[in-house]
């Protein structure tokens, strides 16, 4: 009884821990450090969002977690393991969908439960489950072409979840979508991957989105990289508001302003 009670003591890892992580990429044209002694921490079910000028190695930063680069220095960590490369806990969603134009939305969102060789009767089961919440249900056996910027990106978050990540990537997933259709699914995707219990951790330009879908904004330095801050998004009145929600709240425009003024954005010329 006591080893039981002693062992639900002990603190949870958190979900992804970077440790003092540093990036070098070499090239023909010399070093580019992207990343300097980041230290950051995701929790279960937390959503967090990397925002900072461009090329402070934010997407580096998704790389490294995604174990498609190895840190230079430091350790990269999910659930406690340390990252050695790809895993299936870790899923990764880009601002490009990257569907296949010749398979049904049905066998795309299959794609990744069969390069990691899954049981393909309940993959298969959990991708139409999926597809039904993430509201493309209707269109199971059509194909890409057919489909809206917006609806295609639906497939793709369905897609990443098929093969049931702890952790979710997302690298700019809207960006390509015209303003109207980012509102509306934001609080969509927010509301699927909320429901599943993932840790997000999302890279945007949009200071608003970051606002709107994550729990805490984490603002990086010019190159190289390093945490310059962070601030927890938190709005009055108990229930966390839908990403539409809390930007008609009073606190949206405090944390806007405050981060605009953290980025120190300059316009050249
Ligand atoms: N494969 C690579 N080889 C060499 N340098 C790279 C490579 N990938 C990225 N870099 C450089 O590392 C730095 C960080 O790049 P990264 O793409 O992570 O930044 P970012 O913050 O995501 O940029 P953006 O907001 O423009 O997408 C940049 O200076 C970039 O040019």
């Amino acid at each position: 009884m006591s080893a039981v009670l002693q062992e639900s003591a002990l603190p949870l890892a958190p979900r992804v821990a970077l440790r003092d992580v540093s990036l070098r990429y070499f090239t023909a044209a010399g070093e580019t450090q992207a990343l300097d002694r980041i230290s950051l921490e995701v929790g279960a079910g937390e959503f967090v969002s990397l925002i900072g000028q461009s090329g402070c190695g934010k997407s580096t930063l998704l790389s490294l977690v995604a174990g498609i680069l190895p840190p230079s220095s430091g350790e990269v960590r999910v659930d406690g393991v340390p990252v050695q490369g790809p895993s299936p806990r870790v899923g990764y969603m880009l601002q490009q969908d990257y569907l296949f134009e010749w398979r049904t939305i049905l066998d795309n969102a299959l794609l990744g439960a069969q390069i990691q060789q899954r049981d393909l009767k309940q993959a298969r089961e959990r991708a139409i489950h999926l597809l039904h919440k993430c509201g493309m249900g209707a269109f199971l056996h059509h194909y890409p072409r057919q489909l809206s910027g917006g609806m295609r990106q639906r497939v793709a978050l369905a897609r990443t979840l098929v093969t049931e990540p702890d952790v979710v990537l997302l690298d700019e997933p809207f960006s390509a979508l015209d303003s109207q259709t980012r509102l509306a699914i934001a609080d969509e995707v927010v509301d699927v991957l909320r429901s599943e219990g993932k840790s997000v951790l999302l890279v945007t330009h949009d200071i608003g989105e970051a606002i709107a879908m994550t729990d805490r904004v984490v603002v990086l330095s010019r190159r190289p990289g390093r945490i310059k801050s962070e601030f927890s998004m938190t709005f009055g009145g108990g229930k966390r508001p839908t990403p539409m929600q809390a930007r008609a709240r009073p606190e949206f425009n405090d944390y806007f302003r405050t981060l605009w003024d953290e980025l120190d954005v300059h316009v050249e010329g």
